[in-house]
């Protein structure tokens, strides 16, 4: 069996990492969307700052694509704690703005960096924990479910979810899968299917998280479990991440243009754009 997860898949993303040589890195990074901190060698924090909810938008995914190059570029750092300085969102999603009277050249940009990132996200070998420190929706949802743990604040109020098709979209069959991974195909069905919208607590109960911290907790619990799992042996942890995710990954990897095709065709459709119009206004009104 190949160990090389990362760039196996890689290069069929067309952006081959095998022949970048490994440089010495800063200690950090900030910009001013996003910020990485290196926690040790081992692990880095790497934390969203796209205020008002980290909707992701064409610019901003390819930020964040490069940015996931750069940690499998270092050997040396094991894992990546996910989070989010945005009050009360980890993130919103997908830029709608994005996809509501969208060109249909920039659509297929931006649903080709949805798919570098998650190809990137759910097939890294490094350990990736999801530290939610608010809404959690749509797009970053499914970010959500590919990182290895979640840790979600104890806050009856964030929600977290996917409700695609209360506007007429079917999910993607790599984010139906992601979903059925995490919490089981009876509630993945019932969940998308419903539009269901969880608090922490049902969705701890659900095994769409794993567990509930109080805010102020969030990351130096996040921490604490990054620390006991950075001892576990290297290449048998890799192995076994691998193994368990590569027929997943797979399927998205050698079907990437259907995909492509089908989120065009869907989104372009009248009956969705006017969704998403009354959509967007009425998020705009509150
Ligand atoms: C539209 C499609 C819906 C679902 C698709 C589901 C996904 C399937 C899974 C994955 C892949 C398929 C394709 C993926 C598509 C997406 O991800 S589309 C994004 C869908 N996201 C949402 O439906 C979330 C919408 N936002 C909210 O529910 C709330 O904003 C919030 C709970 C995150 C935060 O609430 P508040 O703190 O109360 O903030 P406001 O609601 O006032 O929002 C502030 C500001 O931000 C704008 N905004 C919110 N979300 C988005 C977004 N996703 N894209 C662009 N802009 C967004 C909102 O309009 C406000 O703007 P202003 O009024 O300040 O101008």
């Amino acid at each position: 069996m190949s160990i090389n997860f990362y760039s196996k898949f890689f290069p069929l993303i067309k952006k081959g990492v095998a022949s970048v040589p490994f440089q010495l890195r800063p200690l950090s990074t900030r910009t001013d969307l996003f910020n990485v901190e290196n926690k040790s060698e081992e692990y880095a924090i790497f934390r969203l700052n796209k205020p008002p909810v980290n909707s992701l938008n064409l610019e901003y995914l390819n930020l964040l694509n490069n940015q996931l190059d750069e940690f499998e570029r270092n050997p040396k750092l094991k894992g990546i704690i996910l989070t989010s300085d945005v009050k009360s969102t980890f993130s919103a999603g997908v830029d709608i703005l994005e996809m509501y009277k969208c060109e249909p050249k920039r659509l297929e940009a931006v649903w080709r960096a949805v798919q570098d990132f998650w190809i990137k996200l759910y097939g890294s070998k490094k350990i990736y924990i999801a530290a939610l420190n608010g809404h959690v929706l749509a797009l970053g949802c499914a970010i959500a479910m590919s990182c290895d743990y979640r840790i979600m604040v104890d806050n009856d109020k964030t929600k977290i979810g996917i409700t695609a098709v209360l506007l007429g979209i079917n999910a993607p069959s790599w984010v139906k899968n992601t979903m059925i991974n995490t919490i089981g195909f009876r509630e993945t069905e019932k969940s998308l299917k419903f539009a269901k919208i969880y608090n922490p607590h049902q969705a701890l109960k659900l095994g769409l998280i794993d567990e509930i911290v109080s805010s102020d907790k969030l990351l130096s619990r996040s921490e604490e479990v990054m620390k006991t799992w950075c001892k576990i042996p290297t290449l048998a942890r890799e192995m076994t991440k691998e193994s368990m995710r590569s027929e997943t990954l797979g399927k998205l990897v050698n079907n990437r243009e259907v995909d492509v095709q089908e989120f065009i065709t869907s989104t372009m459709d009248p009956h969705l754009q006017d969704n998403l119009g009354k959509y967007l206004a009425s998020l705009k009104k509150k």
